[in-house]
Protein backbone atom coordinates (compact mmCIF):
# COMPACT_ATOMS: atom_id res chain seq x y z
CA UNK A 1 0.00 0.00 0.00
CA UNK A 2 2.76 2.75 1.19
CA UNK A 3 4.85 1.02 -1.92
CA UNK A 4 5.91 3.55 -4.42
CA UNK A 5 5.15 2.05 -8.13
CA UNK A 6 8.34 2.34 -9.73
CA UNK A 7 11.23 2.59 -6.72
CA UNK A 8 14.07 4.96 -7.19
CA UNK A 9 17.71 3.47 -8.20
CA UNK A 10 18.92 0.55 -8.42
CA UNK A 11 19.20 -2.39 -6.49
CA UNK A 12 22.66 -1.91 -4.18
CA UNK A 13 21.47 -5.63 -1.93
CA UNK A 14 23.08 -9.15 -2.31
CA UNK A 15 25.63 -7.46 -5.22
CA UNK A 16 22.77 -5.38 -6.81
CA UNK A 17 20.32 -8.54 -7.49
CA UNK A 18 18.03 -7.46 -5.14
CA UNK A 19 15.48 -6.36 -4.00
CA UNK A 20 12.12 -5.93 -6.55
CA UNK A 21 9.61 -5.04 -3.91
CA UNK A 22 9.41 -3.81 -0.19
CA UNK A 23 8.51 -6.96 0.57
CA UNK A 24 11.37 -8.50 -0.67
CA UNK A 25 13.10 -6.60 1.11
CA UNK A 26 11.77 -7.08 4.70
CA UNK A 27 11.73 -10.38 4.05
CA UNK A 28 15.33 -10.82 3.82
CA UNK A 29 15.69 -8.08 7.00
CA UNK A 30 13.54 -11.12 8.66
CA UNK A 31 16.30 -13.68 7.67
CA UNK A 32 18.80 -12.08 8.83
CA UNK A 33 17.27 -10.75 12.08
CA UNK A 34 16.89 -14.17 12.82
CA UNK A 35 20.19 -15.04 12.19
CA UNK A 36 21.39 -12.39 14.52
CA UNK A 37 19.27 -13.12 17.03
CA UNK A 38 20.53 -17.30 17.48
CA UNK A 39 24.05 -15.17 17.22
CA UNK A 40 22.94 -13.19 20.02
CA UNK A 41 21.76 -15.64 22.02
CA UNK A 42 25.04 -17.62 21.72
CA UNK A 43 26.75 -14.56 22.90
CA UNK A 44 24.61 -14.92 26.29
CA UNK A 45 26.06 -17.98 27.19
CA UNK A 46 29.56 -16.65 27.23
CA UNK A 47 28.59 -13.11 29.13
CA UNK A 48 27.06 -16.17 31.55
CA UNK A 49 30.09 -17.73 31.45
CA UNK A 50 32.08 -14.39 32.41
CA UNK A 51 29.85 -14.00 35.17
CA UNK A 52 30.99 -16.98 37.11
CA UNK A 53 34.47 -15.61 36.89
CA UNK A 54 33.56 -12.49 38.76
CA UNK A 55 34.03 -11.92 42.47
CA UNK A 56 31.03 -9.99 42.75
CA UNK A 57 28.76 -7.98 41.05
CA UNK A 58 30.61 -4.99 41.77
CA UNK A 59 33.23 -6.11 38.99
CA UNK A 60 30.91 -7.35 36.56
CA UNK A 61 31.03 -4.04 34.93
CA UNK A 62 34.74 -4.05 32.78
CA UNK A 63 35.06 -0.08 31.00
CA UNK A 64 38.49 -1.02 29.54
CA UNK A 65 36.87 -4.48 27.74
CA UNK A 66 34.15 -2.38 26.46
CA UNK A 67 36.45 0.39 25.09
CA UNK A 68 38.13 -2.49 23.45
CA UNK A 69 35.11 -4.10 21.67
CA UNK A 70 34.10 -1.26 20.63
CA UNK A 71 37.42 -0.23 18.85
CA UNK A 72 37.54 -3.78 17.19
CA UNK A 73 33.83 -3.47 16.33
CA UNK A 74 34.39 -0.10 14.77
CA UNK A 75 37.28 -0.80 12.77
CA UNK A 76 35.47 -4.21 11.59
CA UNK A 77 32.42 -2.49 10.89
CA UNK A 78 34.50 -0.43 8.33
CA UNK A 79 35.74 -3.13 6.32
CA UNK A 80 32.82 -5.01 6.09
CA UNK A 81 30.72 -1.61 4.86
CA UNK A 82 28.64 -1.02 7.86
CA UNK A 83 28.88 2.37 9.74
CA UNK A 84 31.09 2.48 12.34
CA UNK A 85 28.48 4.86 14.26
CA UNK A 86 25.84 2.28 13.91
CA UNK A 87 27.66 -0.58 15.17
CA UNK A 88 28.96 1.49 18.09
CA UNK A 89 25.56 2.30 19.14
CA UNK A 90 24.45 -1.09 18.49
CA UNK A 91 27.40 -3.12 20.40
CA UNK A 92 27.10 -0.70 23.32
CA UNK A 93 22.97 -1.23 23.86
CA UNK A 94 23.89 -4.89 23.37
CA UNK A 95 26.89 -4.41 25.96
CA UNK A 96 24.44 -2.91 28.27
CA UNK A 97 21.69 -5.17 28.15
CA UNK A 98 24.11 -8.23 28.90
CA UNK A 99 25.96 -6.12 31.98
CA UNK A 100 22.31 -6.00 33.77
CA UNK A 101 21.42 -9.79 32.98
CA UNK A 102 25.07 -10.40 33.71
CA UNK A 103 24.98 -8.27 36.98
CA UNK A 104 21.70 -9.82 38.14
CA UNK A 105 22.82 -13.38 37.89
CA UNK A 106 26.37 -12.65 40.17
CA UNK A 107 23.95 -10.76 42.78
CA UNK A 108 21.51 -13.70 42.77
CA UNK A 109 23.74 -16.98 42.93
CA UNK A 110 24.93 -18.90 45.81
CA UNK A 111 28.13 -17.35 47.06
O1 LIG B 1 34.15 -9.69 29.09
C1 LIG B 1 33.53 -9.65 30.17
O2 LIG B 1 34.12 -9.55 31.25
C2 LIG B 1 32.07 -9.71 30.19
O3 LIG B 1 31.48 -9.79 31.26
C3 LIG B 1 31.30 -9.61 28.92
C4 LIG B 1 30.87 -8.17 28.57
C5 LIG B 1 30.26 -8.21 27.15
O4 LIG B 1 29.03 -8.21 27.02
O5 LIG B 1 31.06 -8.32 26.21
C6 LIG B 1 29.87 -7.71 29.57
C7 LIG B 1 30.21 -6.92 30.64
C8 LIG B 1 31.52 -6.26 30.80
O6 LIG B 1 31.35 -4.87 31.01
C9 LIG B 1 32.40 -6.49 29.63
C10 LIG B 1 32.07 -7.28 28.57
Amino acid sequence: ADQMPVPHGTPQAAGGTCCDSLAEVRQNIDRIDSAILKLMAERGTYVREAGRFKANAASVQDDARVARIIAKVRAEAEADGLSPDVAEATYRAMIAAFTEEEKKQVETRGK
